[in-house]
C-alpha cells in the first residue's frame, strides 16, 4: 500500500512539472502504460491474501484515476498555454504605423496627354495611334509638302538607311486613318515625334505632340476657332487667345494660336483648314468635304503650365523634379 501511495506522489509531482505535451505522453506511458510502473508494481505484489486483494485493488484504482486526472489537467493547462502563446505571437497591433511605400506619380508629360485626350474624347473625338517610323509619303507627300520643302531636309528630319524616316509629326497617323475610313469623323493623334533640331533648353530631338483632325460636310474656320478656344481654355483656364495668320503646307488658311499667359502672348498651337490636296490624296472630294486640324507640342504645354525652364528636365528622371507632380 505504501508503495502505491509513493508512486502516486512521485507521478503527480513528475506530471505537474512536465512542460511539454511530449513529456506528458512519456509520463503517461511510464506510469499508466501496459509496461508502466503501476502495472509492474501490481504484478510484483505476487500472491496476495484473499482479504488483502480487494483493498489493494481499490487503492490501485484511486492511484490510477489520480494520475489520469493530473495528466488530463496538465495536458489542458499545457494546451491552453500553447494557444495563449500563439495568440500573443500572432497579435496584430493595428495602431502601429504602416510600412511606408512611396507613391508612384504620373509624369507631367503623360498628365498633359491624358488631360488633353479627355477633353477631346469628351467632344466626341477618337484616339488614333500609329508607327513612329514612317515613309516619306505618309510624313510629307500626302501632306502636300513639296519635295524641296525645308522641313524635308536632313537637318530637320531623321532619315533611316532604308529611306524611311522617324515621323516629324503625328499627321501620318491621320492620313492612314483617312485611307481606311470615310467622313464624318473626329480623331486625335498623340505620340512621340522626332526633329533633327539642335538640342537646347527648349528643343529636344524627341518630343511629344498631339494633333486633332475633324472632317465632315460644311466645317468652317469658325468651327475650328471654337474647338481651339474651348480646348485651350479647358487646359489653361479662361484666358484670352488670338489667331495669327500663318502658313503650313497641309492647311489653308492656317493660323498660329497665342495664349495670353502672365501678361505675355505665348504661341501654343498651330491650326488651319485641311488643304484640299490633302483630302484628294486620300480620295475625299473637297467639293463635298472640308476638314480642320490643329497640333501642339506637349512639352511646350508642360513648360508653360508648370514653369519649367529647361526641356531636358522632362527626360533626365531626376526624382527631385518628378516628385513635384
Ligand atoms: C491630315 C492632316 C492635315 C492637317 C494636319 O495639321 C496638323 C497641324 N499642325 C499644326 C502645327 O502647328 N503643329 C505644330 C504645333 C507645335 S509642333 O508640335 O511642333 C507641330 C498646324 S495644323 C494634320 C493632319
Amino acid at each position: 500500500e505504501d508503495q502505491l501511495l509513493a508512486l502516486r506522489q512521485e507521478g503527480e509531482a513528475a506530471i505537474a512539472s512536465a512542460d511539454t505535451l511530449e513529456r506528458l505522453e512519456e509520463l503517461r506511458i511510464n506510469y499508466l502504460g501496459k509496461k508502466g510502473q503501476l502495472g509492474a508494481l501490481l504484478r510484483s505484489m505476487g500472491q496476495m491474501s484473499a482479504e488483502e486483494r480487494p483493498k489493494i485493488g481499490a487503492i490501485a484504482n484511486t492511484v490510477k484515476e489520480a494520475l489520469q486526472n493530473s495528466l488530463d489537467q496538465q495536458r489542458a493547462a499545457l494546451e491552453s498555454a500553447q494557444i495563449q502563446a500563439q495568440l500573443e505571437a500572432e497579435t496584430l497591433d493595428v495602431t502601429m504605423p504602416g510600412i511606408y511605400r512611396p507613391q508612384g506619380r504620373i509624369h507631367p508629360l503623360n498628365g498633359i496627354i491624358d488631360q488633353a485626350l479627355d477633353i477631346f474624347v469628351g467632344m466626341g473625338y477618337t484616339v488614333a495611334q500609329g508607327s513612329e517610323m514612317e515613309t516619306d509619303y505618309y510624313n510629307f507627300e500626302a501632306l502636300n509638302t513639296p519635295q524641296d520643302h525645308p522641313a524635308r531636309d536632313m537637318q530637320d528630319t531623321f532619315y533611316l538607311p532604308d529611306g524611311n524616316l522617324l515621323r516629324t509629326h503625328t499627321s501620318s497617323v491621320q492620313i492612314r486613318y483617312m485611307e481606311k475610313e470615310e467622313p464624318p469623323f473626329r480623331i486625335v493623334a498623340p505620340g512621340r515625334v522626332y526633329r533633327r533640331d539642335d538640342v537646347d533648353a527648349t528643343h529636344s530631338a524627341v518630343f511629344h505632340q498631339i494633333e486633332l483632325l475633324a472632317v465632315d460636310e460644311g466645317l468652317t474656320f469658325t468651327d475650328l476657332k471654337g474647338t481651339v478656344k474651348m480646348f485651350l481654355q479647358a487646359m489653361f483656364g479662361d484666358l484670352p487667345i488670338r489667331f495669327r495668320a500663318s502658313y503650313f503646307p497641309f492647311t489653308e488658311p492656317s493660323a498660329e494660336v497665342d495664349l495670353q499667359w502672365n501678361g505675355r502672348w505665348l504661341e501654343v498651337m498651330g491650326c488651319g483648314m485641311v488643304d484640299p490636296n490633302v483630302l484628294k490624296s486620300v480620295g475625299y472630294d473637297p467639293e463635298i468635304y472640308s476638314g480642320f486640324a490643329a497640333g501642339f507640342g506637349v512639352e511646350r504645354f508642360a513648360m508653360v503650365l508648370h514653369q519649367i525652364d529647361d526641356i531636358r528636365r522632362l527626360y533626365n528622371s531626376d526624382l527631385r523634379f518628378l516628385k513635384q507632380f
